[in-house]
């Protein structure tokens, strides 16, 4: 059984965006001191790629040591490399191309231009992940400390859409995903079991479109009917959103704002 989920209302999107990149700030440098690295995986979208344009601009970035940083991603839509629309091509622009990472522990997903098609591209990642796992980790992937996932406005998380074949995924960490409502079709997504190894989970959800399904994901419906209700981690599941977001969360459930 899981800790019941942490709620987070900030006062709006913006400053949800510069609190959550605060707390990774501090997450990333408590673990670095804690073990000596750490490991994020990290989402695309709005919110995701807002939290990375917040952290670039903080100060406090500087804390981290960028070299012990390992990043992965929970989802890349299957386009070219370079493409923008790719995660991680946001990402870099909103981040990573400004910090010192290591490029040996950065771990973009396959782009549809590279030796695989989707689906064999997806186990390609998941042997990485396995790859990386160490015997101190949860099986197939390493311990994530922390993993941040935007929410959609009809409760996927990653590439985990409701009602689609990678939501009721049990086996696999890593699946191709075929028709996804949100464009574009083709994605690489980590599956539930997968999300669920990370000793963290961040859900991110800023916006009035995301209202409803934040409501519906933590009113106890149902992972494949509202995956974001799927996702948790083993130590924390932790909400963060702007009081838009939280408009329509029963009042039981909606903490009190943050100034
Ligand atoms: O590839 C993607 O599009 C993302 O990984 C996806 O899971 C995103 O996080 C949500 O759709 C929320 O996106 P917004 O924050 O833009 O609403």
């Amino acid at each position: 059984m899981t800790a019941a989920p942490q709620l987070v209302v900030h006062r709006d999107k913006e400053l949800m965006a510069q609190a959550a990149a605060a707390r990774l700030i501090t997450k990333i440098v408590d673990a670095q001191a804690a073990r000596g690295f750490a490991s994020v995986v990290l989402t695309g979208g709005r919110n995701g790629n807002g939290l990375l344009a917040a952290l670039s601009s903080s100060a406090a970035k500087d804390a981290i040591d960028w070299s012990r940083l390992d990043l992965w991603w929970g989802d890349e839509r299957f386009l070219p490399d370079g493409d923008p629309e790719r995660n991680y091509t946001q990402a870099k622009e909103a981040l990573l191309d400004s910090v010192p990472l290591n490029p040996a522990r950065v771990h973009p997903m396959p782009a549809s231009d590279g030796a695989y098609e989707v689906d064999a591209a997806a186990e390609m990642y998941a042997a990485e992940l396995t790859a990386a796992a160490g015997p101190e980790d949860h099986g197939r992937v390493p311990t994530f400390d922390v993993l941040m996932l935007g929410v959609g406005p009809d409760t996927h998380v990653a590439s985990l859409f409701p009602e689609l074949p990678a939501v009721r995924e049990s086996e696999r960490t890593v699946v191709g995903v075929h028709g996804a409502p949100k464009p574009p079709p083709v994605r690489i997504t980590l599956t539930l079991p997968a999300i669920r190894s990370a000793r963290e989970v961040w859900l991110l959800a800023a916006g009035e479109d995301k209202a409803s399904a934040a409501a519906i994901a933590l009113s106890g419906a149902g992972e494949v009917q509202a995956p974001a209700a799927g996702a948790y981690g083993r130590a924390r599941t932790l909400w963060l959103l702007d009081a838009a977001a939280a408009s329509q969360l029963p009042r039981d459930l909606y903490p009190p704002a943050s100034p």
